[in-house]
């Protein structure tokens, strides 16, 4: 079986070979035509990819090889000329001054593979069983944590989501033919939150294997966080610790931090208050922070933006419209973006826009101000409830992410977030309400011309719509207060009788087909 040995070294190896060496002249073959090598003698042979003793990370194992890149803390923004920066391997949140801390890679060592071997690289990788890089997330190893060792990695193979063309809602509501829904959510504990989680718990494995003092990893959460951390601290056999605001999260957001053996914490207070307290917890007991403050997150976030470029091969769309909270995620979006255009992936990167409820929207109110002073506010409730946030710790990634792509900032009011969500349902979606403010936010901008009708626009979809089943009970059952659920479809209560049924299907089959007698 030499064949699939070939396939893998050249491929699958996490040792990406200088673009002018006649190996990697050879890299950009499609898979279907390594394919063909590999099969070459015997066609209807299955292609093995690993021994018959050996599971994928052993397999892993033994293709492990050294490589020049890496990845170091530095302050967000820092100024050219600053030379602080930390170990990946150090427990650090913030810079010496109090700021934000920012994953910088060595881009002179990227740049020494092109454009054109990147991609390459990446579009191997999809669709294949292979350790690590069946994920979305580590099939951009290079680009995320380059130094882990792949045996560290703690993964159920996020990423790869679905980018959904939403014609039927796009023609119907917006008169528009490029619309694409990227489904975050369609993931394994039902939110983005994955993507950010299989790295930091994959470093938090690493640390605690060299003995670090990291005896447990905490967050504070509206629901989707804590989902993620529990369920990749339980993959991993490492102990979580959730802190909750009482009431304010779904039920089934509830019951999965529950159902993954973490510790719960339900504390009366909102999320600013919850991560207030998290943040004093984790400086004083050994406790890794978990939340988008700690920028390992927006690592694995940001491969979220390289995968729609990869999707759309590699062309760039117009826009790109993500709902905002605590806002790392529209971060973590421009960084993917900015990486590839500097990397030569791409030549340009989309307009960002992000969205945000009325209810809650701190960005917002910041970006009508123009900028000036930034101000908290104490945020009121909302369907959205994950992005029911008032004093994002991510305020200044937002800024920057906005201003240097061109961005706009929306907001949408509950009605007009649930009138969103439920016409997007009615064309086949099943979405969830922050999906429906940033449906929203492009309703608006289409009203206003600012996105025209043949824009390639993608709304980011960012958690499951099963998990807020009750918000859509509540709307089309009409028992929103002071709302005009304009789309709420009740079911009909009929008598079990034959002549019963048949007058109200007749009735309903009359109002949408005249022919029917
Ligand atoms: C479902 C959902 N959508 C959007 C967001 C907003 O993301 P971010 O906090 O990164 O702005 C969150 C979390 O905050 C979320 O859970
Ligand atoms: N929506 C989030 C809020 C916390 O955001 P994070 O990205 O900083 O962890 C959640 O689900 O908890």
């Amino acid at each position: 079986m030499a064949a699939p040995h070939i396939f893998r070294s050249s491929f699958l190896s996490t040792q990406p070979l200088p673009h002018n060496s006649s190996a990697v002249r050879a890299a950009p073959q499609s898979p279907l035509s390594i394919r063909a090598t590999a099969t070459s003698s015997d066609a209807s042979a299955p292609i093995k990819h690993r021994r018959t003793e050996e599971n994928i990370r052993d397999e892993a194992r033994r293709h492990t090889s050294s490589h020049n890149f890496s990845a170091k803390y530095v302050p967000f923004n820092a100024e050219p000329t600053s030379t602080e920066s930390y170990s990946l391997d150090e427990i650090v949140y913030r810079s010496r001054s109090g700021g934000l801390l920012d994953v910088q890679h060595d881009m002179e060592a990227l740049k020494k593979f092109d454009g054109e071997y990147w991609r390459s690289l990446f579009d191997s990788r999809v669709g294949k069983t292979t350790w690590p890089y069946g994920s979305g997330v580590w099939s951009k190893k290079e680009w995320v944590l380059p130094e882990i060792d792949s045996d560290d990695i703690v993964s159920a193979f996020e990423g790869n989501s679905n980018l959904f063309w939403a014609e039927r809602y796009g023609k119907q509501f917006l008169g528009m033919n490029d619309l694409w829904v990227k489904h975050c959510g369609i993931s394994h504990t039902g939110s983005f939150k994955d993507l950010g989680m299989t790295v930091l718990v994959s470093q938090v494995n690493r640390l605690r294997k060299m003995n670090r003092p990291v005896v447990g990893v905490g967050c504070a959460s509206t629901g989707d966080t804590s989902a993620a951390l529990s369920a990749y601290c339980a993959s991993a056999g490492i102990p979580s610790i959730v802190f909750l605001p009482a009431n304010r999260i779904s039920i089934a957001q509830l019951v999965q931090p529950i159902a993954n053996g973490a510790f719960v914490l339900s504390l009366d207070t909102d999320f600013d208050g919850c991560m207030q307290l998290i943040r004093e917890v984790t400086s004083e007991l050994p406790i890794y922070l978990a939340n988008s403050l700690n920028s390992l997150r927006l690592e694995g976030q940001k491969t979220a933006a390289i995968e729609i470029l990869q999707q759309f091969d590699w062309q760039v769309p117009d826009w790109v419209i993500i709902p905002g909270g605590n806002l790392g995620n529209i971060y973590a979006f421009y960084k993917g973006f900015q990486m590839c255009k500097e990397l030569g992936l791409v030549d340009k990167i989309p307009r960002l826009v992000c969205a945000q409820a009325a209810n809650a929207n701190p960005l917002y109110l910041h970006y009508k101000s123009g900028w000036t002073d930034f101000k908290a506010v104490k945020a009121g409730t909302t369907f959205a409830s994950a992005i029911q946030i008032g004093d994002p710790v991510s305020i200044d990634r937002a800024v920057l992410a906005l201003q240097n792509s061109n961005g706009i900032c929306e907001e949408a009011t509950e009605e007009e977030l649930m009138n969103a969500m439920a016409q997007a349902d009615s064309t086949g979606m099943f979405i969830c309400p922050h999906t429906g403010v940033a449906l929203s936010a492009l309703i608006k901008l289409r009203n206003s011309g600012v996105i025209g009708p043949t824009d390639r626009t993608v709304v980011v979809s960012t958690a499951h719509g099963l998990k807020f089943t009750q918000s859509k009970i509540d709307y089309h059952s009409n028992a929103i207060k002071d709302m005009d659920c304009r789309y709420a479809n009740p079911p009909v209560h009929v008598k079990a009788d034959f002549g019963s049924v048949m007058d109200v299907l007749k009735k309903y089959l009359l109002s949408k087909d005249s022919k029917v007698q």
